[in-house]
């Protein structure tokens, strides 16, 4: 009963976290935050779900959990987005003969690393972005690192540079990403990024990808943010810290929970929206939820299955069956904010490339 295991989220603290890390007909929505309008397909058995912005076009009737709610489907959104992309890298090349290009540079032989980076290239190519990487090995000097940044920030045909965190842990990693040059910077990461966006007033120049993968998936399903309470679990630089900052830009009220938070159940449960970014595996429980809030699970959690064909399985932060009977909408793990962050890179390098060559 070893999958018996892994739907029971109580069983989980005793279930083992896997270190990758190492190189080894019409919905009815209970309670809803915002605004989602579900419609009848011509069919009537699938349902559309209609975003003032950029509209998912055609939702099956399955994209409903079995606790009641609505699944937001980021492998589908990113399709759709790496679809748009497609269309704007070929026009780009036939007008004025330019392909966006993306550099990652990679530092060890951390397999989940490997994977990700992986998983970028063939993104960049479905898209018809070029890429390059570079590889370095765990005990490079930071000066190697470096030099490779430099490289990438001088050459003209890359106009998105990405250093996969973690980085080997004797390197300095901030004096690293502040060598990114501020406008290659697809990651968002280069302090003025993170700087401005923190800024009323000011503009970054990119955006980090998951979190705009996060408010990116609340547009496109016509989740209204303004105005809502929103709870952030995690406050690190890549995604928590500037979770919490875009949420307040579109003016909802928001608090963060980090380690050091007491009764994050209390906080938590006063969520119209809640974004967790923690690392547990199915730390959040339903009785943490209010009825009808929108649940964003970027969390991705290796737990132990004998069942599945790799030996692990991966579980977000938020114990879903449990909370997809409370909330109005829930992100899968897999399948939800992971295949939006490499959407969200390939739309930032676009952008990028747009802005260097000043094509509209
Ligand atoms: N889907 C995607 O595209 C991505 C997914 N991820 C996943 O998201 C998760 C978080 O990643 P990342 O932000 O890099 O992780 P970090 O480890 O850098 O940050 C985790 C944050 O969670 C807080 N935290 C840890 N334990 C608790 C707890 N028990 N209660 C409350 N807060 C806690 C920490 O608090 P404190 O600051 O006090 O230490 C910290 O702020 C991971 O599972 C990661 O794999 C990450 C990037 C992209
Ligand atoms: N400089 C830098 N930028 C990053 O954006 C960055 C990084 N370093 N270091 C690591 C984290 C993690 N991250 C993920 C991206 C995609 C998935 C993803 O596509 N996940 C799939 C599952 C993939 C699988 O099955 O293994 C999904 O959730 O459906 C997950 C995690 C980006 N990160």
């Amino acid at each position: 009963m070893a999958s018996m295991m892994f739907t029971d989220c109580s069983s989980t603290t005793t279930s083992r976290l896997i270190h990758l890390n190492r190189s080894s007909g019409t919905f009815l929505l209970r309670q809803c935050v915002g605004q989602l309008r579900l419609q009848t397909t011509a069919s009537g058995r699938g349902c559309c779900i209609r975003s003032s912005s950029s509209p998912i076009s055609s939702i099956s009737a399955d994209t409903k959990s079995e606790g009641g709610a609505i699944v937001i489907d980021g492998k589908a959104v990113a399709k759709k987005i790496r679809d748009e992309i497609t269309i704007e890298v070929s026009r780009m090349k036939e007008s004025i003969g330019v392909i966006p290009g993306l550099a990652v540079i990679l530092v060890g032989d951390r397999k989940d690393s490997a994977t990700y980076v992986r998983n970028k290239k063939k993104a960049c190519d479905s898209v018809g972005i070029k890429s390059f990487e570079v590889r370095l090995a765990e005990d490079s000097s930071e000066e190697e690192v470096l030099k490779s940044v430099s490289g990438f920030n001088d050459d003209p045909s890359v106009h998105g540079i990405l250093v996969q965190l973690p980085l080997p842990s004797h390197m300095d990693e901030q004096n690293i990403l502040n060598a990114v040059s501020i406008e290659k910077d697809v990651d968002g990461f280069h302090p003025l990024n993170i700087g401005r966006l923190a800024m009323r007033g000011r503009e970054p120049l990119f955006v980090p990808c998951t979190p705009k993968g996060c408010i990116e998936l609340l547009h496109r399903y016509n989740i209204e943010i303004k105005g809502k309470r929103a709870v952030v679990i995690g406050r690190s630089n890549i995604v928590g810290m500037p979770a919490a900052l875009l949420l307040q830009r579109e003016d909802a009220t928001v608090s963060i929970i980090h380690s050091r938070t007491k009764n994050p159940e209390e906080i938590t449960r006063e969520a119209d929206i809640i974004i967790s970014a923690v690392g547990q595996p199915n730390m959040v429980r339903g009785s943490w939820i209010k009825p009808g809030a929108v649940l964003i699970d970027v969390g991705i959690n290796p737990v132990e299955d004998p069942s599945a064909a790799r030996g692990y399985r991966l579980v977000g932060d938020i114990c879903y069956e449990e909370a997809s009977k409370v909330a109005s909408a829930i992100t899968p793990v897999p399948g939800g904010v992971g295949p939006m962050t490499i959407a969200m890179l390939l739309s930032n390098t676009l952008t990028s490339a747009k802005r260097i060559h000043n094509f509209q």
